[in-house]
């Protein structure tokens, strides 16, 4: 094998043997009810119970109701072992080039790797690189949480709109909404502004002190439209509405984080001012790196610093835990034997607390950008399905909403349903006691939909029912994590188990995880579009036409404003 990059080739042919056999277990497993892996006095339903449920540190994942037998998941097992899991897991933190299509490693572990352990051999460069810009971040955002940094007029700092989008506004929106409650000391109020139509810069812009408003535009590329147009818009507010010089504005009210120190520089933003990462930290894996920036002005340096302890433990745990214990091979397994054998198209992510409201958008792009592919790393189309389609909603507010179709509609979807065992520690006096309350509703709810999703109302006594057999289907697969609470550890455990499995899949699958060429042709079309609803020319090698398209333009360019 080559020294620098790992070869997918000889893995991708290995699964033959474990495809058919496991394709042999879907079949005989596909008819099996639920209901008859889950009698409660059945030594065997028990045994197996015990045997598809695991806990490690401050995570439990059942995975007792999901279609599967521990012969399978052994199968499961053995099949990731098949694709060399081990020496790609070590190439994977050694820095080799994991990412084929663009000649890269991928960096995130080393972003987030604890000081006081040696980082594995090949990553030290990066791992101290990463520390450096933790340490530049850290002054920056005591900086700006003390009150000592101060706008173009001299008024300190009060709020920050974090712009960016994808990898640069996902991670770090949902980490600040999910630990805001850690962070609450703080008294700078953090947005995040993404979607390039201005709508959420808006409201901002109408409600915030332009004199006490910093800016931070995320961008790894420092290229991306969507955050540029937000930025030059945001830039030309502080002007107006403070009547000062542009270059000042740029020099006091604004940071940057990019791979591309050169193109912050270009656009006049100060080098201390600046905070760098890696160009092999993944958008979608970056949120351990100075992205995290504007989340750790939210929850505090403190705070951020667990979330990267949370993860580097996951990642210990991933490096280092035989697969039958190891939670991001368990979870990749069983995730590729839903897609793949059970043929399931469509993955439900269902938190049962709403501080993790923006865990299904997060985990969509981190798992349907990377394993959204349907063509191997040797360029060779798959031959099975890979990534299923990602999407969910705060569990409770699902139920009133969707959770119809989950019990009763024709799909078969898998789920994963997330709940926090402890909260609204911090609160006292009678407050406490209803809170509490709510808490205790909210995990009696999740255990209830979970309960009836997988046994559905054929197994469930009609006495409990009150009425007849209304037709819940029952057999939905998925599996139950608990958190114990939701620490900044824990959190960064959970994010680091995602970004794992979604690398093990990757190997089932023999894709690349790291690259996303399926959105680049996307930009271009839209960029040629842009220059021709502002009715500028364009030359026609530069644009495509349809005539479905070309009614839609003129129909666009007579209603637009000028
Ligand atoms: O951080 P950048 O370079 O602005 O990119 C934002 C996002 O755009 C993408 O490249 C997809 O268009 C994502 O992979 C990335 O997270």
């Amino acid at each position: 094998m080559d020294e620098q990059t790992v070869s997918p080739r000889a893995s991708a042919g290995e699964s033959q043997g474990w495809r058919e056999r496991l394709a042999d277990k879907a079949e005989a497993l596909q008819s099996t009810p639920l209901a008859m892996w889950l009698d409660e006095d059945s030594p065997a339903c028990r045994a197996r119970a015990e045997a598809l449920s695991w806990q490690w540190g401050p995570l439990t994942l059942d995975a007792s109701k999901q279609r599967l037998d521990q012969e399978t998941l052994q199968l499961l097992l053995d099949w990731a072992e098949s694709r060399e899991l081990h020496r790609w897991r070590e190439a994977l933190f050694a820095g080799e080039i994991v990412n084929p299509s663009e000649g890269r490693p991928a960096w995130h572990a080393a972003s987030r790797w604890g000081r006081e352990c040696p980082p594995p051999s090949g990553s030290e460069a990066a791992v101290a690189e990463a520390q450096a810009q933790h340490r530049r971040m850290a002054e920056i955002v005591a900086c700006i949480r003390n009150g000592r940094w101060q706008g173009a007029t001299g008024l300190p700092i009060r709020h920050l709109v974090h712009i960016g989008v994808g990898g640069s506004d996902l991670g770090p929106r949902l980490v600040s909404e999910a630990l805001a409650e850690a962070g609450a000391a703080g008294a700078i109020g953090v947005h995040f502004v993404s979607s390039m139509d201005g709508g959420q810069l808006l409201p901002l812009m109408e409600r915030l002190d332009p004199a006490a408003t910093l800016l931070v535009v995320a961008s790894k590329s420092f290229t991306t439209a969507d955050t540029s147009f937000n930025l030059r818009t945001a830039l030309t507010w502080l002007e107006e509405a403070l009547a000062t010089d542009e270059a000042e504005i740029r020099r006091h009210q604004l940071v940057g984080v990019s791979a591309h120190p050169e193109r912050m520089a270009a656009f006049g933003i100060p080098e201390a001012h600046q905070l760098t990462f890696s160009e092999g930290v993944g958008g979608r894996f970056s949120l351990w790196s100075a992205i995290g920036v504007s989340l750790a002005v939210r929850i505090g340096m403190p705070a951020f610093e667990g979330l990267l302890e949370g993860a580097h433990a996951m990642d210990r745990h991933f490096l280092e835990a035989p697969s039958r214990e190891n939670l991001p091979v368990l979870s990749a397994v069983i995730g590729a034997w839903n897609s793949q054998f059970l043929g399931i198209p469509s993955h439900a992510i269902l938190p049962y607390d709403s501080r993790l409201a923006s865990l299904p958008a997060y985990l969509q792009q981190l798992e349907m950008e990377s394993n959204g592919k349907s063509c191997m790393r040797d360029g060779r189309p798959v031959e099975s399905a890979t990534c299923p389609i990602l999407w969910g909603e705060v569990g409770p507010n699902a139920q009133h909403a969707f959770y119809q179709l989950l019990h009763q509609g024709s799909h078969t979807v898998s789920a994963e349903l997330l709940a926090v065992a402890h909260r609204h520690g911090a609160w006292g006096g009678r407050l406490v006691a209803r809170l509490r309350d709510q808490q205790r509703l909210t995990l009696a709810n999740c255990l209830a939909q979970s309960q009836l999703l997988a046994l559905g109302d054929e197994a469930i006594p009609a006495s409990l029912q009150g009425f007849l057999a209304q037709g819940y289907r029952g057999n939905q697969p998925h599996s139950v994590w608990l958190l114990e609470a939701l620490t900044p550890q824990a959190l960064g455990s959970l994010l680091a188990l995602y970004e794992h499995k979604v690398f093990v899949q990757s190997l089932l699958w023999g894709l690349n995880p790291f690259d996303q060429p399926g959105v680049e042709l996307g930009k271009r079309l839209a960029s040629s579009l842009y220059r021709r609803l502002g009715e500028e020319a364009v030359a026609p090698e530069e644009t495509v036409r349809d005539i479905a398209t070309e009614r839609l333009v003129s129909r666009l360019t007579g209603v637009m404003a000028p």
